[in-house]
C-alpha cells in the first residue's frame, strides 16, 4: 500500500430475526453504508449524509473505535485516516445501521492495517461486538443468513437466489436495540422455548422451499420477541393488515424496531410499496432487494 492509495467500503444494511428467527436469522438489504479512506496525519471523519451529521469528527467516531480496537486486538497500531462518510441506512432504526458500521470498522482495520483477516475472522469479532451474528453476518456475507453464536465461536450459513422483494415501512421516530431488547424477559420456560425454537426452525425451511404462506404464518407466530415489542410500535397491526391484504405473505419486525419488514414474490415489491405509502402518509415506505454480496473493499490508486 502507498500513501497515496484510498480505499472505499461499502456495507449493506441488514434486516434481522425474520419474526422468529431472534438473535439468528438475518438478511442483507440494498441500503449502503460508504466509506471513503485514505491516511492523513489525524483522524477525521466527514459524515456526508444529513442522517450522520451529529456523530463525532475524530477518532471518538463509533467506526474509527471500532477500527482501532480491531488493530490492536492484532497487536497493530492503525494510522490515522481521513473518511468520507455516506449512509441510506437510518439509525436506530432496525435496519442494522451499527452492524454496518462495525462491519464498516473491521473492514478498514484489516485493509488499512494490512492485518489479511478471514470472512470468519471478521464475523467473530463483530458477532462479539453486535452481541448476536444476525445483522452483521447479512452484513458480511449477504444474502439470507442462519448463523449460532455460542462458546466463542459464530457458525454461519448464507443462502442465495431468493425470488422474493422487500418493502420496509420506516416510522419516524427511533427505537434504541437496547431500549427494545430491555423489553424482553430474562428467561422462557421450556413449554415457549420449545415453541419459539419449532417456529423459527420451520420458517427457515419454508422460505428455503419457497412455501411463502408457511413463512409467513411462522413469522406471525414468533413468541420470541415480537409478543413484548409490538406494543412500541403503534402501527404495527395497521401496517401488517394493509401489506397482507395487498399481497405481502409475512410481515415482522425488523430488528429491534420500530421498522416494519413485509415480504412478496418477486415482481411485487414496486406496487407493494406504493400501496402502503398512499396509507402511511407520514412514515417512509422504501421497495428493497436482497444484497447477495456483502460488504465490499475496493482499493482505487490515486496519484
Ligand atoms: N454509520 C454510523 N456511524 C457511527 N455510528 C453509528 C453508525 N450507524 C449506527 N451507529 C451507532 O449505532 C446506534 C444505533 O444502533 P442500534 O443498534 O440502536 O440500531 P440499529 O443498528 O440501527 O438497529 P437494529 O440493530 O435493530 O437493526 C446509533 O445511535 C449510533 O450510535
Ligand atoms: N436480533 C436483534 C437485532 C437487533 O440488533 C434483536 O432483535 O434485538
Amino acid at each position: 500500500m502507498t500513501l497515496k492509495d484510498r480505499f472505499v467500503i461499502k456495507v449493506p444494511a441488514s434486516t434481522a430475526n425474520l419474526g422468529p428467527g431472534f438473535d439468528s436469522i438475518g438478511l442483507a438489504l440494498d441500503l449502503y453504508l460508504t466509506l471513503e479512506v485514505e491516511k492523513n496525519d489525524k483522524w477525521e471523519c466527514f459524515s456526508l449524509s444529513e442522517e450522520l451529521k451529529d456523530l463525532p469528527t475524530n477518532e471518538e467516531h463509533f467506526i474509527c473505535q471500532v477500527a482501532i480496537k480491531t488493530a490492536a486486538t492484532y497487536s497493530v497500531e492503525l494510522p490515522p485516516c481521513k473518511i468520507n462518510i455516506n449512509s441510506d441506512i437510518p439509525l436506530a432504526r432496525g435496519l442494522g445501521s451499527s452492524a454496518a458500521a462495525i462491519i464498516a470498522g473491521i473492514e478498514l482495520a484489516d485493509v488499512v492495517g494490512g492485518l489479511s483477516l478471514t470472512k470468519e475472522e471478521k464475523l467473530l469479532l463483530a458477532t462479539k461486538m453486535e452481541g448476536h451474528p444476525d445483522n452483521v453476518g447479512a452484513s458480511l456475507y449477504g444474502g439470507l443468513v442462519v448463523g449460532c453464536y455460542q462458546q466463542n465461536e459464530v457458525d454461519m450459513l448464507s443462502f442465495t437466489n431468493l425470488p422474493i422483494e422487500i418493502v420496509v415501512v420506516i416510522p419516524q421516530e427511533i427505537l434504541l436495540t437496547k431500549e427494545s431488547r430491555d423489553v424482553l424477559p430474562a428467561a422462557y420456560s421450556r413449554r415457549d422455548a420449545v415453541q419459539a425454537s419449532s417456529t423459527a426452525n420451520l420458517m427457515i425451511a419454508a422460505l428455503l422451499s419457497q412455501n411463502w404462506s408457511l413463512a409467513g404464518k411462522m413469522m406471525e407466530q414468533d413468541i420470541f420477541h415480537q409478543p413484548y415489542r409490538k406494543p412500541l410500535i403503534h402501527s404495527f397491526h395497521d401496517i401488517e393488515k394493509t401489506a397482507k391484504s395487498n399481497g405481502a405473505f409475512g410481515v415482522a419486525l425488523s430488528g429491534a424496531g420500530p421498522t416494519v419488514i413485509c415480504f412478496t414474490e418477486k415482481g411485487n415489491g414496486r406496487q407493494l410499496s406504493l400501496d402502503l405509502q398512499a396509507v402511511f402518509l407520514e412514515m417512509t415506505v422504501k421497495p428493497l432487494h436482497i444484497d447477495y454480496f456483502g460488504s465490499k473493499v475496493k482499493v482505487v490508486e490515486v496519484y
